[in-house]
């Protein structure tokens, strides 16, 4: 089982082919050659190229996970919750809904998305992943439900009892787990980075205990992983189509789902952190745009590459289209990457701006939130320009909304993009979602949504380290009931509203146009918002 690559109406021309092909790029990715990317990317390639031995080196997990599946559900406990950011969630969560297992997924910080999962504790087991072990968000969760299983009346070795663990060897995570008691602790291979970590422990524990297929995944990679080596491999074509695209001024990647069957639910969001990550930096990158379907708003532009994952490339030109089974697209999109990082000359496995929206983001919880007054309200939301956008607006228009919009749509550059930012319940929430096919109706630009924090660990790197060339529309919402971090000085929502300042203020930083929509009701806020931008 492998991966079948097509293409409509791209071209890789030989300059982008021929140096990969003379510098035998395919065997030596393979071998892990770490100064494939250039001198400065050696010391982090010579620790973060793991990944390649996965599909095999993961096999020991399949049969441990067996039993601690086994183990779980004779005790009674069927519901796993996985708590984890970007790398540590994204991959589960593709191979839980594509196995269709339920795997409930908390990636975030919304008061009502956490509350809402700390429910059915009497048949709950909590995953706790992170590969550094110091994510604030994943922190928080565990915090919340050790005190919710206290609350239901656990006592201590109970409490262990309910979590797993998986985190890098002497993360601050294996000692919290050393001494709660963790049920089980799987110590992952430190030499995978988080976003190529989807067949490690990251990707495998959380689904296999959920109840997916983790060999069958595992087989599919290996599939793959016996091309790999050879000069025209599948997923050497799909690295070169991406690097042949934004050579060609392509540098937007609309990711959209097959049709008319989607197999890989959710595998446009996955992909989406591991390319914005891996390319975005230096000033330079591709921006994946995940799409709702092949003929969705922004699926094609001048700048734009159309991709299907578990499809044929579609008709529409230029696109690529890479079928196959799930655990060989993990592999192939991972290999494509790094192939496309030398392309494009950046080093595809650090990401240098993800912290200054963290750093912001605890000074702001240390220091308090800066008072900011919104420049009107309107009906349900309140509206906040940044950097003189709205000077020329006039928000005592019955349409101020509107306009503020337009005025946010007409500051994005040629060649740029708008990022919508919903720091919501991606739940309760989830009609805001809607927004970014309505918003790339009206402009010619590409636009993409995520959902805040989540998104900070994926596009947040490209917004900052890519080029230069995006406009952001901030949604942040009303908090009906707090919840507290426990043993912490603030609470969910103020982490939630410290993360939202904390990424505007680096954006701000940076000069970009920035509009925050804040919704006082936030489903009258989202139908408003909604009827404004359409
Ligand atoms: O697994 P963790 O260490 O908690 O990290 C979760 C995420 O954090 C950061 O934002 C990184 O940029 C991501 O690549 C990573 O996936």
């Amino acid at each position: 089982m492998s991966l079948e690559f097509t293409t409509v109406g791209l071209d890789v021309p030989a300059p982008v082919r021929a140096p990969l092909v003379e510098d035998d790029v395919a065997a030596r990715l393979v071998r892990k050659d770490p100064t494939l990317w250039g001198p400065d990317a050696v010391p982090e390639a010579t620790v973060r190229l793991g990944w390649l031995d996965l599909p095999a080196s993961s096999r020991e997990l399949v049969s441990r996970l067996a039993e601690l599946r086994t183990e779980l559900v004779a005790a009674g406990l069927d519901r796993v919750v996985l708590c984890g950011m970007g790398g540590s969630s994204l991959a589960p969560e593709v191979i839980c809904r594509a196995a269709g297992v339920p795997l409930v997924v908390l990636d975030a910080t919304d008061p009502g998305q956490v509350a809402a999962a700390l429910t059915d504790l009497d048949r709950t087991v909590v995953v706790v992943s992170s590969k550094s072990g110091g994510t604030i968000e994943t922190d928080s969760q565990r915090r919340a439900f050790v005190a919710a299983f206290a609350e239901a009346g656990l006592d201590e070795r109970e409490i262990g009892a309910r979590f797993v663990v998986v985190t890098d060897p002497g993360s601050p995570l294996a000692d919290i787990a050393a001494a709660m008691g963790a049920r089980a602790v799987f110590l992952a291979d430190p030499t995978v980075g988080g976003r190529y970590s989807a067949l490690s422990a990251f990707g495998l524990v959380p689904a296999a205990l959920a109840g997916a297929d983790v060999g069958a995944l595992l087989a599919e990679a290996e599939g793959l992983a016996e091309q790999l080596s050879a000069p025209d491999n599948p997923a050497l074509e799909l690295g070169l189509a991406l690097g042949a695209g934004f050579r060609a001024g392509r540098d937007k990647l609309a990711l959209a789902p097959a049709a008319p069957d989607n197999t890989l639910p959710g595998f446009g969001d996955w992909a989406e952190q591991l390319i914005a990550e891996s390319t975005g930096k230096q000033g330079r990158g591709i921006l994946p745009v995940v799409v709702e379907d092949i003929g969705a708003p922004g699926a094609r532009g001048a700048d734009v590459l159309l991709a299907v994952a578990g499809g044929k490339a579609p008709p529409e030109e230029p696109s690529v289209g890479v079928a196959g089974p799930l655990g060989a697209q993990f592999l192939g999109w991972e290999y494509a990457t790094a192939v496309t990082g030398r392309i494009l000359g950046i080093n595809p496995f650090d990401q240098p701006n993800v912290t200054e929206s963290k750093e912001n983001t605890r000074r702001i919880l240390t220091e308090g939130l800066p008072e900011e007054r919104p420049a009107a309200t309107i009906g349900a939301i309140e509206v906040h320009g940044s950097g003189g956008l709205l000077d020329r607006v006039d928000l005592s228009a019955h349409d101020g909304v509107a306009l503020a919009l337009d005025a946010l749509l007409a500051s994005i550059p040629p060649r740029g993009y708008l990022a919508v930012m919903a720091y919501l319940d991606r739940e309760r929430d989830a009609a805001a979602a809607a927004l970014r096919a309505v918003l790339a109706r009206r402009t010619e630009r590409a636009v993409t949504f995520g959902w805040g924090p989540r998104f900070l660990h994926s596009t947040g790197q490209y917004h900052k380290g890519g080029p230069q060339l995006g406009a952001f529309l901030q949604l942040t919402g009303a908090v009906a009931q707090d919840l507290p971090v426990p043993d912490r000085p603030y609470s969910f929502g103020a982490l939630q509203a410290a993360q939202a300042a904390g990424d505007r203020a680096a954006l701000a930083d940076r000069g970009r146009p920035l509009l925050r929509l804040h919704l006082t009701d936030r489903a009258a806020g989202i139908e408003q918002l909604r009827s404004a931008a359409s």
